[in-house]
């Protein structure tokens, strides 16, 4: 059956022939049988005709089983046989081996044809009429060929339409049969049973495959509605507030205003980085207005909000960039791992998305990491990018930076620095290089330098503004990661020491996760106190 099947299904756009062994088998069985033939008892014909059909397979010395090539059947032929075949009989181990030895060559022939055609699909949809599983492309040996075949149904499919397409196989071409046209299809059996059809448009495919458009489960619908910034920032800093208005709740319950209950709130303000200066305007306050009186929780964290606005109000300004110097630089600076990359990718996202032509200078030469995530940046926003080799000058590639900028009319210019201890002595004097160098160029550049601070590092971030502020001249701050910190109350001390602008402050790494600072907002927020 298998050798008859694979003649039927894969002399792909070779001339349709007959199938050989069942037909030969067929037409000439009442002749061809020895036992049958009129001459048999002759002796010597007998020995003659034993000699000369040789079987289509021999068995070599080794007992393996060898085929005989289409040649070697003919020179098998003793010249008794072809007396035989005159007088019109012919052995049948004569016709075993010619009707072997042409399968042979066919599947022959029919290894080197689906060497040249594109196999998979059509024995796929083939084989898994067969009930196996071919994966798409495993198939590119004959033997494997010969072993789904012999799965096969006797029937393949005869009409067009039943052809599998490219479509179908899920490949991009256009909808072609991949298969030769019906009439060249082998195996094609006139007045045989017609085959059970697929389904039009939907063929058999194998396991693990459908046709049809992709079926997308609608998404649970999320009720969330858009936060505002505001309730962002209080989610932000729930930990901060929770932490302070828990401690001011627990402090103040049944307690009367009293010298000791004051000097518990200023510990425990103290205690939340907000800095002695507001701890004391926060009891002072408390202390004139309720001295004596009940208080609660609430009545202290409204107070504390209104005396933390206070402190802030003065430091919550606007970035000012001066359009007139072309372009304005802005340099980033601050400890490792700040945010500096971070914000000037948010901070570039927000300027040219108002139209303003921005570089990004990859002045942090210490990490390659750094580069090529400011040069992302830069992709995402837009911006111009201007790089250098790992290990390269710093100040070097400001320099460079602002050359280029000027030439492309940029609007802002903001060099990243590599992030360094404060006390790190030679990369605090590299910074100062950078300074330096701007200031050849332009006598007011940078005309910003921002220093970036961690919510996160608490008390140690009031010594690294003192220190960057001394070497690299910082004017402004943005205050980074004040999403699920416990210490964000140490903006407050920072503003009430230094008093330096505060413009932004980033809760979140995405690129909407930074927003101007506003007083009020951050006050209530801490004080865990609605807008
Ligand atoms: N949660 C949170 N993560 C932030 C925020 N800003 C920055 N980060 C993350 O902090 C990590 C350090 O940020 P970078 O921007 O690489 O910091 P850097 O100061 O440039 O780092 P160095 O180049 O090592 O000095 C990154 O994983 C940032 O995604 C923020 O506001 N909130």
């Amino acid at each position: 059956m298998a050798l008859s099947f694979i003649k039927k299904v894969f002399t792909f756009g070779k001339p349709a022939e007959e199938p050989v062994p069942a037909a030969v088998e067929k037409e000439l069985e009442p002749r061809s049988r020895v036992e049958d033939l009129p001459v048999a008892d002759d002796p010597v014909l007998a020995e003659e005709m034993d000699t000369a059909g040789g079987p289509a397979s021999d068995i070599d010395e080794g007992g393996v089983e060898t085929s005989v090539a289409e040649d070697d059947v003919e020179s098998a032929i003793l010249p008794a046989a072809d007396q035989l075949r005159d007088m019109g009989v012919v052995p049948l181990s004569l016709l075993e081996a010619e009707a072997a030895a042409e399968a042979e060559t066919e599947i022959q022939a029919v290894a080197e044809t689906l060497a040249e055609i594109p196999l998979s699909v059509p024995l796929g949809h083939l084989a898994h009429q067969a009930g196996d599983h071919v994966e798409t492309g495993a198939l590119e040996q004959p033997a494997d060929l010969e072993e789904i075949v012999e799965k096969l149904p006797e029937e393949i499919p005869t009409e067009p339409e039943d052809i599998p397409t490219q479509d179908d196989a899920g490949l991009d071409s256009p909808s072609q049969p991949i298969s030769p046209p019906v009439e060249e299809m082998p195996g094609r059996v006139e007045g045989g049973s017609p085959p059970a059809k697929p389904e039009i448009g939907s063929p058999i495919l194998p396991k693990g495959f459908a046709t049809g458009p992709k079926v997308v489960e609608p998404e649970p619908v999320m009720l969330q509605p858009k936060l505002s910034w505001f309730q962002r920032l209080r989610n932000g800093l729930a930990r901060t507030s929770s932490q302070l208005t828990g401690q001011i709740t627990a402090l103040f319950t049944k307690r009367k205003l009293d010298d000791e209950t004051l000097q518990d709130l200023e510990d425990l303000l103290i205690q939340a980085d907000l800095g002695v200066e507001t701890a004391l305007r926060v009891t002072d306050t408390l202390a004139s207005e309720r001295y004596g009186k009940d208080v609660t929780g609430e009545d202290v964290s409204r107070i504390m909000a209104s005396e933390i606005a206070k402190v802030l109000k003065p430091v919550a300004k606007p970035l000012q960039l001066d359009l007139s110097h072309k372009p304005h630089v802005i340099l980033v600076v601050g400890v490792n791992g700040t945010g500096k990359t971070t914000t000037i990718g948010k901070l570039a996202a927000k300027l040219s998305g108002a139209g303003l032509k921005v570089m990004l200078a990859a002045g942090d030469t210490f990490r390659a990491a750094a580069i090529e995530q400011l040069k992302i940046w830069a992709e995402r926003t837009n911006s111009e990018f201007i790089g250098t080799k790992l290990g390269a000058d710093a100040a070097g590639l400001a320099y460079d930076a602002f050359e280029q900028a000027k030439a492309k009319k940029c609007d802002v210019l903001i060099v990243d620095t590599a992030g360094r201890l404060q006390n790190k002595a030679e990369l605090m004097a590299e910074l100062e290089k950078i300074v330096r160098v701007l200031g050849k160029l332009d006598p007011d550049a940078p005309h910003t330098v921002l220093q970036t601070l961690d919510a996160t590092t608490g008390q140690n971030a009031l010594s690294q503004v003192e220190i960057f502020r001394n070497v690299a001249g910082v004017n402004g701050l943005i205050m980074t990661k004040l999403d699920g910190t416990a210490r964000g109350g140490i903006l407050v001390a920072i503003s009430a020491k230094h008093k330096l602008p505060v413009y932004f402050i980033g809760i979140g790494e995405g690129v909407d996760d930074l927003e101007p600072f506003e007083a009020e907002d951050f006050a209530h927020a801490i004080a865990g106190l609605p807008q």
